[in-house]
């Protein structure tokens, strides 16, 4: 049955369902573990290489070092003794990280990175070359950790970060030519580079953050009122990973909406997808959560995704929010709708993403929530984040 499903998979080669079968992976016993691992193979062949979408890695930096310094002697006819030459080596290249805009994951990162080392030194006083530095570009809101610790955060497109130093040249022999000592013998090697273990985390940078239950219509309304275009699909955690959608005003204002994957009841305690993806949305000013109006209580989704953010970060839950009620189109929706006020103080604003119901309530709400920042912002918050 398996067989047949992956066979019908790699066919198709559906784009959202390469996910699907990570969920697979988790629940099958050992031998089909191996067939799915297969189908994956074959799936990225016929696909052309696709890389999954990435984001967090660990990896160890090692910078070039540097080249050693050389011991040598001029000597040419009628100059027999003409001294020390040896040059001194090249340092080694450092290990750059780079923020860049136009990569979106960080898939493409290996788990080690060796700096170029620099040339030893020549005779004739020839200086080594210096090792070029080394390059590692990673996308915008990329965090880099050290021990846990964040030791940088790469917002703006071109910065740069320094991680490993590459190690300094070795003197040749000609540097310690002194009036004491006319002809020295020394020469050093070069200092190794630095190295470096470094977690880095990529955390979405946007506005708002669309959090919910699966299959609560979170990707639906994220297509419905931006241009984004995710998987929607009538199983639970479709999304796998997080997408971005901006949402433009007449006044060519933009506030960006993130959709992340559903989060269930005790996903803290790893259960669907787990919390961790919840950094996408640790940086997002203001939450919108959605409720799925065909659930038979859809206001305790609201408690229980408060609690599980809550578990993630405390009073991540509390942050500038609007409360969505989703599926308004089907029959039974506004007397679900008019129990859940009740039962929440809160405004809520009902929306259908399917038809498209209503979102110009959303669309506005969400302008005076990006209004409200931005004040907050001009009051000295620091600075917003302008899409
Ligand atoms: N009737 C109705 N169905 C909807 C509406 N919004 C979404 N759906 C359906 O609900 C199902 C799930 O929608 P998605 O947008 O994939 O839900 P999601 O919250 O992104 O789900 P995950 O990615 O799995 O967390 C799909 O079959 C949608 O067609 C709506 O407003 N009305
Ligand atoms: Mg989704």
């Amino acid at each position: 049955m398996l067989a047949a499903l992956s066979r019908v998979k790699i066919s198709r080669l559906p784009s959202s369902e390469i996910f699907v079968r990570y969920i697979f992976e988790q629940e099958v016993e050992r031998g089909k573990l191996r067939l799915l691992a297969l189908s994956s193979a074959t799936w990225r062949r016929k696909v052309g290489g696709t890389r999954h979408f990435v984001d967090h890695r660990r990896v160890k930096l090692v910078a070039g070092s540097g080249g050693k310094g050389v011991c040598s002697f001029l000597s040419e006819p009628r100059k027999e003794w003409g001294g020390p030459d040896g040059g001194n080596g090249g340092d080694g290249g450092s290990i750059i990280i780079k923020a860049d805009r136009f990569v979106k994951s960080l898939a493409q990162l290996v788990p080690v990175y060796k700096g170029e080392d620099g040339e030893s030194g020549g005779s004739k006083n020839c200086y080594g070359r210096n090792g070029s530095p080394t390059f590692i570009r990673v996308p915008l809101g990329t965090v880099v950790k050290e021990q846990g610790k964040i030791i940088v955060d790469m917002t703006e497109h071109g910065q740069e970060y320094l991680a490993a130093f590459g190690g300094s040249g070795g003197k040749g022999n000609r540097f310690f030519l002194s009036n004491e000592n006319r002809s020295p013998m020394t020469a050093t090697p070069g200092m190794t580079g630095q190295e470096q273990v470094l977690q880095l985390e990529l955390r979405t940078m946007a506005h708002a953050g669309l959090v919910g239950f699966p299959n609560a219509g979170k990707s639906s309304l994220l297509r419905a009122i931006t241009n984004a275009r995710p998987a929607v699909a009538a199983y639970p955690f479709t999304t796998l990973n997080p997408h971005v959608g901006i949402v433009k005003y007449r006044d060519h204002e933009q506030v960006a909406v993130a959709d992340i994957p559903g989060i269930i009841r005790g996903a803290h305690l790893n259960r669907g997808l787990g919390i961790s993806f919840l950094r996408h949305i640790e940086r997002c000013r203001f939450l919108l959560f959605v409720l799925d109006l065909s659930a038979p209580e859809p206001w305790t989704q609201l408690q229980h995704l408060r609690y599980e953010l809550d578990q993630y970060e405390l009073g991540l839950s509390q942050r500038p929010q609007a409360i969505i009620a989703n599926k308004m189109d089907l029959p039974e929706a506004q007397e679900k709708l008019e129990t859940l006020k009740s039962h929440i103080s809160q405004r809520v604003i009902p929306v259908s993403a399917l038809t498209g119901q209503n979102t110009e309530e959303l669309i506005l709400y969400l302008r005076e929530l990006y209004d409200g920042y931005l004040q907050e912002g001009d009051s000295g918050e620091g600075n917003p984040t302008r899409w």
